[in-house]
């Protein structure tokens, strides 16, 4: 068995517990909470947000743990775990795994992703690197890179694939992400319901990270009230 296997997230559910500075529930405690609340639901992983956040979870919980820190670099739209800062942030605080933007953007720093992937390998070669990828041909690419695994997660989130959802076309981008590459693939992105979960495992994800449709109240909400106004004017919903 080799280490991701033994992590045991094959076939399951990860919950991404995160809550920005912005977002209501912003606070290392409530993350904690939400990391027990998901394990005790069946969850077998937790993604989460800065080193604060998951050493408080790794305190609640024994589940392994995707790490990311997201960090804005000026204007760059790179920002999820886009250095070696943040790569060092998130192996102090033990994550399993780290995610990180595995776009073929360019970086704050300069650094290529193959140079930072490198880098990464020869300081830390037991970590368990993820990429967060919006492409078929950026999942590719990441292969080429030995990443451990690959995600979804910026699908719809880059300047080339804004308007897109995850979900388009029964999952058509996943699936072609799926075919085109032999690591793990998750699925991660805008699944809202059970439903959508099972279908990304049916199209042959190694696991699903489901995040706002658990752990963002106010994202669950606003689907809860926009059906309820759609109720009283149907005819606005055209606009
Ligand atoms: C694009 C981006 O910043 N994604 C972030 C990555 O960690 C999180 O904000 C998402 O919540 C996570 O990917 C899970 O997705 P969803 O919350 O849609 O289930």
């Amino acid at each position: 068995m080799n280490e991701l296997d033994r992590l045991g997230l094959k076939g399951g559910l990860v919950v991404s517990c995160q809550a920005l500075e912005h977002e209501p529930l912003h606070s290392p405690y409530i993350m904690g909470r939400m990391a027990v609340a998901a394990k005790e639901g069946g969850a077998i992983g937790i993604r989460a947000n800065t080193a604060v956040d998951i050493k408080e979870i790794k305190e609640q919980v024994d589940l392994p743990v995707i790490g990311i820190v997201k960090r804005n670099y000026g204007t760059n739209p790179v920002f999820i775990t886009p250095t070696m800062r943040e790569i060092d942030e998130l192996a102090e605080v033990g994550a399993e795994i780290v995610a990180l933007d595995a776009t073929l953007r360019p970086r704050p720093d300069g650094k290529t992703l193959k140079e930072l992937v490198s880098e990464i390998r020869s300081k830390y070669p037991q970590l368990l690197l993820m990429a967060d990828i919006s492409t078929t041909e950026e999942a590719v690419y990441a292969e080429n890179l030995g990443f451990d695994l690959i995600s979804s997660t910026l699908v719809g989130y880059t300047e080339e694939t804004a308007g897109s959802k995850l979900y388009d076309d029964d999952f058509a981008i996943l699936k072609d992400i799926v075919s085109s590459v032999k690591t793990p693939v998750v699925a991660e992105g805008n699944i809202m319901t059970p439903e959508m979960a099972a279908s990304c495992l049916k199209a042959g994800v190694y696991c699903v990270v489901v995040g706002g449709a658990i752990t963002r109240p106010q994202q669950i909400t606003e689907r809860f009230v926009a059906e309820i106004a759609n109720l009283k004017h149907p005819e606005s919903s055209n606009h």
